[in-house]
């Protein structure tokens, strides 16, 4: 097991050179976010844009465009139920789905979709609701991704492999995930008080930060999108995914000296000003 440390930040994180624009740092949509768990996707694609993502659209129900837009105006919104969704998802280079989208019929063909639509030169980011999706039903796994990215804590982990909490022992969630995708193409974030990341290749890395000031709602959401911001820019690979989980837990723990409580919010304030110190 390798511990990741703060060199991989440095390694990742990149100036910016003068000739650039939005176009070179990925275009991310992140799909979620019900009647009741707006703010859940609201969350991820604040930790996207705030993670330095070029362009992020947000696909949701319809009651959370105001709240969206008047939060987020620099996000693109698109309304869940509009018919041209593949379309739309076809244009990205990253895809994030789950936060708040809740389990019903509707959010199941999401994903649906989502396996139809996919191609290898995309990256799939699951989380939350679609990983209980797919822990409900295996042939929803989206096997024409390029990298799936799956973000679980312990429980949803439990549901997706079946292993019960006190067994996920390292070997145990390898198995799990290589069965789970045989084409070596997923990387695993089990997330706890101490989140380790597993490659299909058979790597396991340990995340040293954190602390229990970020045991909130929403936390996860808010990793979700600071991945895929960093996929977004920076590449869909083991060490981009290592750097997005180290430098939110690191905006946690510099959060934690002086608050008792971090709120997820925090966090991506925190993070345009913790990359400009590492960026290389
Ligand atoms: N503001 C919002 O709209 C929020 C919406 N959320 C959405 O709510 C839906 C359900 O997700 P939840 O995760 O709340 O519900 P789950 O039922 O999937 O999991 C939560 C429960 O799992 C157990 N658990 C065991 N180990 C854990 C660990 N290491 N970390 C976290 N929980 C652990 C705890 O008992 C906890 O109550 C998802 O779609 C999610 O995105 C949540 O993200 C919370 C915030
Ligand atoms: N005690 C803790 N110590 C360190 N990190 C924690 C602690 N509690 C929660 N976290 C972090 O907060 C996040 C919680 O994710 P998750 O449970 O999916 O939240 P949500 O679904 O509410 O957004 C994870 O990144 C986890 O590592
Ligand atoms: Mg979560």
């Amino acid at each position: 097991m390798i511990e990741i440390s703060q060199e991989i930040l440095t390694r990742v994180i990149k100036k910016r050179s003068s000739n650039t624009h939005k176009g070179n740092f990925g275009r991310i949509l992140l799909i979620g976010g019900n009647e009741n768990y707006g703010g859940a996707i609201i969350m991820s694609a604040e930790g996207a844009l705030n993670s330095g993502a070029g362009l992020v659209t947000v696909v949701t129900h319809s009651l959370n465009a105001a709240a969206l837009h008047a939060r987020l105006p620099e996000v693109m919104y698109v309304d869940w139920r509009q018919r041209n969704l593949a379309e739309i998802i076809k244009k990205m280079d990253v895809i994030v789905c789950g936060p708040g989208l809740g389990n019903s019929l509707f959010a199941q063909n999401i994903l649906i979709m989502i396996k139809e639509t996919i191609t290898k030169t995309q990256t799939l980011i699951l989380d939350a609701s679609a990983l209980d999706l797919l822990a409900q039903d295996h042939s929803l796994v989206p096997s024409s991704a390029g990298t799936v990215v799956l973000t679980p804590h312990q429980m949803e982990w439990q549901r997706l492999s079946q292993i019960h909490i006190p067994f996920q022992a390292d070997q145990a969630n390898l198995t799990a995930l290589q069965t789970l995708f045989p084409r070596e193409n997923a990387i695993l974030v089990l997330k706890s008080n101490h989140t380790k990341i597993y490659d299909a290749k058979g790597n396991v890395y340990l995340n040293p930060l954190g602390n229990p000031g970020m045991a909130v709602g929403g936390m996860g959401d808010t990793l979700t999108g600071i991945i895929g911001g960093f996929v977004a820019q920076f590449g869909s690979n083991i060490d981009i995914v290592l750097a997005a989980v180290y430098l939110h837990s690191l905006a946690g723990d510099e959060l934690a000296s002086n608050n008792y409580v971090v709120r997820p919010t925090m966090i991506s304030a925190l993070l345009p000003e913790l990359m400009k110190k590492y960026a290389n």
